[in-house]
């Protein structure tokens, strides 16, 4: 494909999972600019599973949402961003595992509605990236891509040959891309997106580098549409603030709009140095509404929680996972009723600076900043490389930052066990040979041959300053933003990293593997499992190979625990969460 030149032959819809979403409508931030065409708009409104939302709302779709969407649900958020690329009536669909973050039921309505061959992009080609196996048998064409490769494709799919992530072609593009629509150009009118090769990935099997070129910097630059627009627009209002333009007006009702939060601290209830010693959990008729005169998103739970326990929480989208996880670190400010208590200690008697960081958590969205990898992991600058290195690798971070280091960092971890003194021990079963090898070992070190043991000792040395080397390498490299070529399922596992370095009593998980495949969160959880075998961990999931290792699953619907007990035997009563597994297994 040529730029500039050629004639436009049709319209990319590119779908990423996190849009920018304006503080505005419902509505408008899925017309985003184009016209309104009311028919067509409440279809896409069904079709992304929107309507019964809308219905609940006060003011339907023209509701405002806010800034970043933070007053609709993670679900919610997740439906907006099909619809307002399917509201594009684009070409071609670009979509970026847009099923992710949904339930089952939804994630099948979606499917019905929009993909497949009855929905409304059914006659479009539509690339869909996914970690969902279930999705496999649903595609005519399925293109598996491992290291940057693209490693099987598929004419005729069957499900179960495929343990690797499915994704389309697309792989590489970025989020800078304009999520409404990008027209394609061509000289010889036929553009084939799996033959592009700016989008496409080698198949050589040399590594090529990662692809940082968005559709849109494919694009002439009169073609430039009103996302980039709107960036512009808020860099330079960014750029004013800086330099003290915006009046001070503007300032002032910008602050008026902001909620304040509970005292930062209380002076006469700090929180004890060891809270929480134990992790015992208790919600007691704990209710929460978003706003005076909306209904509840929470609603009288009674719930306690032992000391290490492990609980899944699952339930329909909206249902009231996150206002759960939001009520545990008092982000939610008004219009509470009940309370939590934390070891004994009800946590809203304390400032909120003073218990929040006596609490982990993994949210949905995971922030990245600008900076070293080490700045990402320990702003602060509380821990020693060799405690960052250790967590890195055993979340699988150090991997991402330089692959081809791998070995060194299973010898790093060899020597971190070393230093624990695990190597100490004796193999329990060791034949003869086996022992005389190693004390004629032992006997040579300890025979006096002066030279070739200072030579030795040169030689450790110098390996240990290679270690350190690659270490100060890896964690000090630079990650210029959040963009920088980490996927949304990589950046969770710096937020695990994060975790694992700080270790907390009391934990809760956000969808906090939701953007990883199976394998890497099945991973992810026995980490989880074993790090964290002493503390009280809560997770919130969609996918519910997440939490069926739980002790316990608590089923929300409509702001109330419908059931509660461990996996297996909710299995059996045949309730509400088997119907949710055997929504899963379509
Ligand atoms: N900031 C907010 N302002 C107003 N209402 C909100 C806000 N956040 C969530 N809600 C509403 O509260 C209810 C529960 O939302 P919540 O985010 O807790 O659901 P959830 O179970 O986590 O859903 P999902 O699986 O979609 O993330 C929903 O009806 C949602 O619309």
């Amino acid at each position: 494909m040529t730029k500039g030149s050629g004639k436009v032959i049709g319209r990319i819809g590119y779908m990423e999972q996190s849009p920018w979403i304006m503080n505005d409508t419902l509505r408008a931030n899925i017309l985003f600019g184009r016209e309104f065409d009311k028919e067509y708009f409440w279809k896409v409104i069904h079709a992304c599973a929107l309507t019964q939302d809308l219905e609940s709302w006060p003011d339907g779709d023209l509701t405002m949402i806010g800034e970043r969407g933070i007053n609709i649900s993670g679900g919610q958020r997740a439906r907006l961003a099909p619809a307002r690329t399917v509201y594009s009536q684009a070409d071609i669909y670009i979509l970026d595992d847009p099923l992710s973050a949904v339930d089952a039921h939804v994630k099948r309505h979606i499917l019905d509605n929009v993909i497949l061959s009855s929905g409304l992009l059914g006659n479009k080609l539509c690339v869909v990236t996914t970690h969902s196996e279930s999705m496999l048998p649903f595609c005519n064409q399925i293109v598996a891509v491992r290291d940057k490769t693209v490693t099987v494709v598929h004419q005729e799919p069957k499900a179960h040959q495929f343990t690797a992530p499915a994704a389309a072609a697309a792989t590489g593009l970025d989020d800078t891309c304009d999520p409404m629509s990008a027209e394609i150009e061509s000289d010889n009118m036929t553009y084939d997106p799996a033959n592009d090769s700016s989008t496409q990935s080698n198949t050589s099997g040399e590594k090529p580098e990662k692809h940082q070129e968005s559709v849109n910097d494919l694009l002439p630059p009169q073609k430039r549409t009103l996302m980039d627009n709107a960036r512009c627009s808020i860099a330079a209002l960014k750029e004013n603030a800086k330099s003290n333009i915006i009046s001070h007006d503007a300032v002032l009702i910008i602050e008026d709009d902001i909620e304040p939060e509970a005292p930062y601290i209380v002076d006469d209830c700090r929180v004890p140095s060891e809270w929480p010693h134990s992790g015992n959990v208790e919600f007691k008729n704990l209710s929460v509404k978003y706003g005076a005169d909306q209904d509840y998103a929470l609603k009288s739970l009674n719930v306690s929680i032992r000391s290490g326990e492990k609980i899944g929480i699952v339930g329909r989208t909206g249902a009231g996972k996150s206002t759960l996880a939001k009520a545990i670190f008092r982000l939610l400010n008004k219009n509470i009723e009940g309370s939590i208590e934390i070891d004994g200690h009800d946590t809203a008697t304390f400032g909120v600076g003073d218990f929040r960081p006596k609490l982990g958590i993994i949210p949905q969205e995971s922030t990245m900043f600008r900076g070293t990898v080490r700045r990402n992991l320990d702003p602060l600058n509380e821990f020693t490389i060799e405690d960052m290195w250790a967590a890195m690798i055993k979340c699988g971070v150090a991997e991402l930052i330089d692959p081809d280091r791998k070995c060194k960092h299973a010898k790093l971890a060899s020597k971190l066990a070393d230093s624990n003194g695990d190597d100490d021990d004796i193999p329990e079963e060791e034949d003869d040979n086996a022992y005389w090898e190693r004390e004629s070992k032992q006997r040579w070190v300890k025979s006096g041959l002066l030279v070739r043991a200072v030579l030795f000792m040169f030689d450790r040395k110098w390996e240990n300053q290679k270690f350190e080397k690659t270490i100060h390498a890896g964690i000090n490299c630079a990650m210029a933003t959040k963009d920088s070529g980490f996927s949304s399922g990589q950046q969770q596992l710096f937020s695990l990293c994060r975790l694992l370095m700080r270790k907390r009593k009391v934990m809760i998980l956000d969808e906090a593997t939701a953007d990883v495949d199976l394998e890497t969160d099945r991973k992810m959880q026995e980490l989880i499992r074993t790090e964290f075998s002493e503390c009280t961990v809560l997770t919130i999931a969609h996918r519910l190979d997440t939490i069926m290792g739980s002790d316990r699953i608590i089923v929300m619907e409509k702001g109330e625990i419908v059931e509660i007990g461990p996996p297996q035997e909710l299995i059996a009563k045949g309730g509400m969460f088997a119907e949710l597994v055997k929504a899963n297994e379509f």
